[in-house]
């Protein structure tokens, strides 16, 4: 019998009880370890995610762990959705200190007692948060896969879709950057069927002419609409951080886009951000760097710098 595929979560708050639900309807777990640091909430998940089962395609264990972090250590995935939604109110910098708090509470204290599996977090500002797991833990930084621009491309092939009406699966193309208001899409390196949007668009002027900056502007901004008659974003976080965990617990070697560290790629370095990344059950395997044109290039490296100042924000770093 092949070994129970293990995910912990760490925050059960709108984006962690999420995952777990989609881990559980997509039969992707075979043990599910709960964790989060408000008792009755993480019991009531529990409990609630028991009754599914049901439902479900597969059994799955699912353990309270509280905020006894030490217990995730077996675990082949960390999913970290530890944060505050309502400071990001606004702008996800506002959970700045508070979500890099958390990584401080938990991040050694997993690594010391023995995890040897893959981060995915998604807590934000995301690529501040990785870079602080990684900065904290020494963790091989292939294993560390913030969720980053996933999000923020499916929200992308979203608006291009609603354009062009075109399904979004069948759409190439890219955010890249901060998860955050500086990220930038890859419009020179976005296609459909190989052809070029660019291209596309003068064969087909009225169906692929649409204005790019506005399509861009309605991905960056998406999640705040979402936010503003919910209070958080959730479905579609859970589903691109579950999907990043599909690809790790089935060695896929998909391509997604993923914050992962900065060695090199257009000259950037030391910290996490988004680029096309193929990743499998080892983690990242290969990140790709992108055609980008001049403007593309200076959003990019302005969106690392954006990430930097935050960092430099960090008194304790
Ligand atoms: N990267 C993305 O695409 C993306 C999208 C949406 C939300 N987010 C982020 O995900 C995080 C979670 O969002 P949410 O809406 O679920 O927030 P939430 O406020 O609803 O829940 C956060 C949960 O984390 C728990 N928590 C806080 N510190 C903890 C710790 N040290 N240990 C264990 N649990 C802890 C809280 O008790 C709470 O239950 C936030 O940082 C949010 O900004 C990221």
């Amino acid at each position: 019998m092949a070994s129970a595929r293990k995910v912990g979560i760490i925050g059960l708050g709108h984006v962690g009880a999420h995952v777990a639900n989609s881990l559980l309807l997509q039969g992707l777990a075979d043990e599910l370890y709960l964790c989060d640091v408000k008792a009755q909430k993480v019991l009531s998940e529990a409990q609630d995610l028991h009754d599914s089962l049901t439902f479900v395609p597969f059994n799955t264990k699912i353990v309270n762990v509280g905020d006894r972090y030490e217990e995730l250590a077996s675990c082949d995935i960390i999913v970290n959705a530890a944060g505050n939604v309502a400071m990001a109110a606004g702008n996800r910098d506002g959970e700045l200190f508070c979500t890099t708090d958390s990584a401080r509470s938990f991040a050694n204290r997993v690594v010391d007692a023995g995890f040897d599996g893959i981060w995915v977090s998604i807590a934000n500002p995301c690529d501040v948060v990785c870079t602080t797991i990684w900065h904290l833990t020494n963790y091989d930084p292939k294993k560390i896969i913030g969720s980053g621009c996933g999000l923020d491309s499916a929200r992308l092939h979203s608006e291009i879709s609603k354009k062009c009406g075109i399904s979004p699966k069948s759409i190439d193309a890219y955010m890249i950057g901060e998860h955050g208001f500086s990220q930038i899409a890859a419009w020179k390196a976005a296609t459909i069927a190989g052809k070029p949007l660019s291209e596309l668009a003068c064969e087909y002027p009225e169906q692929y002419g649409f204005d790019q900056a506005e399509v861009e502007e309605l991905a960056r901004k998406g999640g705040y609409v979402t936010y503003e008659g919910k209070g958080c974003t959730e479905y579609a976080v859970a589903n691109s951080a579950v999907r990043v965990c599909a690809a790790v617990l089935h060695n896929e070697h998909a391509v997604l886009s993923a914050s992962t560290l900065m060695c090199g790629q257009y000259g950037e370095e030391g910290i996490f951000t988004s680029l096309p990344c193929v990743i499998g059950a080892e983690g990242i395997e290969q990140v790709y760097t992108l055609d980008l044109s001049d403007a593309e290039l200076e959003g990019f490296h302005k969106s690392c710098q954006h990430i930097r100042d935050n960092i430099a924000q960090l008194a304790w770093w």
